[in-house]
């Protein structure tokens, strides 16, 4: 089954859909859908579900089929062949760990943004060299997190980042005020185990805390 969605436009609405994109590892494929329904419910109009899983494949399908109002990246994209299986099962846009010419070649040949990741500022400056200004900054936390991406915003101010990996509730406010981060990535909205009981209503109250997050940052610094 290949389901038909629109792409997203360009990475840069990937960016400005949410504070949060929430990073979904699915162990269940019977949780995908109102898992995503649930994010939506709290206001989170964007979800990312990783490659990690035997099942994520079938997630993918059946979130493109059945909550269409959602926009639907798939993540862990790392080949060329993740490209297409993701955009065959419906991905309107993809995320990678890092940056390849192959994978941005293989997502521009299926015309769907690509947000892939960096976490130094030579590869930063490979990506802006492929043409890509809008970056995952990955593992976020590990690799220098709020003061690493500060001291960017005066050499590569032409970058806007979605930095993930490692970030909480209590830290999102600290990178959502800096000027060159549109949103941030993480997993604290699914939780494994909220997830394994069936409890979507905790996805839901997460999605919600999540989304109140930007109201919270106050002015971009
Ligand atoms: O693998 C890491 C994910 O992209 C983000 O996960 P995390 O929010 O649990 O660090
Ligand atoms: C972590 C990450 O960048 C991904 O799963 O795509």
């Amino acid at each position: 089954m290949s389901a038909t969605r629109s792409p997203a436009h360009s990475p840069v609405c990937v960016l400005d859909v949410s504070p949060v994109v929430p990073v979904v590892v699915v162990e269940d494929v019977a949780t995908a859908v109102p898992l995503a329904r649930a994010l939506l419910a709290g206001g989170i109009g964007v979800v990312e579900l990783t490659l990690r899983t035997p099942v994520a494949l079938d997630a993918v399908r059946a979130v493109a089929l059945e909550v269409p109002e959602i926009l639907l990246g798939v993540g862990t994209c790392t080949s060329a062949d993740d490209v297409a299986r993701a955009v065959d099962a419906g991905a309107q846009f993809l995320v990678s760990p890092g940056t390849t010419r192959s994978l941005v070649e293989a997502a521009r040949d299926r015309d769907v943004p690509l947000l892939p990741g960096v976490a130094t500022v030579s590869e930063a400056l490979a990506a802006l060299e492929l043409g890509i200004h809008e970056l995952k900054f990955f593992p976020a936390q590990q690799s220098g997190g709020v003061p690493f991406l500060a001291a960017l915003r005066t050499v590569l101010p032409q970058v806007r980042f979605c930095p993930t990996g490692g970030i909480s509730p209590a830290t999102a406010g600290e990178y959502l005020a800096l000027s060159n981060v549109g949103c941030v990535g993480g997993s604290w909205l699914t939780p494994a185990d909220a997830l394994a009981a069936g409890d979507f209503a905790r996805v839901e109250e997460l999605a919600r805390a999540a989304v109140a997050l930007r109201g919270a940052t106050g002015a971009h610094g």
